[in-house]
């Protein structure tokens, strides 16, 4: 699944994606990259155009599952890496290898306990509940761009105990932003969604301490059609499957090393064995 596949109706990708790339790729601030701002966010990442796209992310789920069915038949390892992006194997790995059993054990039992035992259920409506501490904390430590894109500041200004001069190419470090112990625990490497719940930190990034979608008016505008994407496939995987490492390894010999990349993809890909878990 990628997100091309999702933004909208194939037949209409050639239109959208030159003006998703243009606004983009043209980034000067002003009053024209305003207008196709608003014009795209408007025309493609409206809640309603997003819902509006809903039988073609079932689609896309659908034939996600029932190749991930065919492989759990065959009894065959699956390179999650290459089904799905990098931050939803990033997520799948956590929320199926990397916690303790018994949180494993709610996650299942709060899915099913929502959802209806079809094959693709509509998660739609349940979603935004579904590991969202999860979903913060995968993008604290696996943000999709490690280092932001370079922007250039228009006038001269002083930010802290910084100078920082008009025209300078200023390059955001969204990775280390995520390892600042005075702000996360001490224990920076590790995956803990718990600060979450005590903490008004959020994906929108107002203080600045996790901004893996940028912040301000140069943020994400495709944020909440990324964030529904994830917690789809990942609500998917972990609600049809049972998922087991190969060769009976362990999940502490798993080699979770990232590549630097302009996104962080890991250096050795996920495998797993998936068991259809529903019935057919
Ligand atoms: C998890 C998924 C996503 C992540 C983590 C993400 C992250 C980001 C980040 C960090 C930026 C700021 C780039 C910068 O200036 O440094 C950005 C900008 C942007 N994103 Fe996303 N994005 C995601 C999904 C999407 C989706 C689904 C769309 C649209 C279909 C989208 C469209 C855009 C556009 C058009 C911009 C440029 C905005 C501007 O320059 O004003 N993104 N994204």
């Amino acid at each position: 699944m990628t997100l091309c596949s999702l933004v909208g109706p194939k037949s209409k990708l050639p239109i959208i994606y030159p003006m998703v790339l243009r606004t983009w790729l043209s980034p000067k601030y002003g009053p024209y990259w305003r207008n196709v701002r608003k014009f795209c966010t408007r025309e493609l990442l409206s809640t309603a155009k997003i819902d509006s796209f809903k039988v073609m992310r079932r689609d896309e789920l659908e034939s996600l599952v029932q190749s991930l069915m065919e492989a759990a038949k065959a009894h065959e390892v699956v390179d999650v890496s290459e089904k799905v992006a990098g931050l939803i194997e990033d997520m799948t790995y956590r929320m199926l290898f990397g916690r303790n059993k018994d949180d494993r054990f709610d996650l299942k039992s709060i899915v099913h306990q929502f959802l209806s035992l079809m094959a693709v259920p509509n998660l739609a409506d349940y979603v935004p509940f579904l590991g969202a501490f999860d979903l913060q904390e995968s993008l604290r430590l696996h943000p999709v761009a490690p280092l932001l894109l370079p922007h250039e500041s228009m006038e001269d200004i002083v930010i802290g105990e910084y100078y920082i001069p008009k025209k300078s190419r200023i390059i955001v470090n969204c990775w280390a932003l995520g390892r600042d112990s005075e702000v996360w625990s001490k224990n920076v490497e590790e995956f803990l969604p718990e600060m979450f719940k005590e903490s008004d930190i959020d994906l929108r990034g107002r203080d600045f301490q996790l901004i893996p979608f940028r912040s301000g008016r140069r943020g994400c505008p495709g944020m909440h059609l990324g964030l529904l994407n994830i917690r789809l496939v990942v609500a998917q995987l972990v609600h049809c499957f049972h998922w087991e490492l190969p060769n009976g390894m362990s999940t502490a010999e798993m080699d979770m090393t990232e590549k630097f990349d302009l996104s962080s993809p890991r250096a050795k890909h996920l495998l797993a064995m998936p068991k259809y878990c529903l019935g057919i």
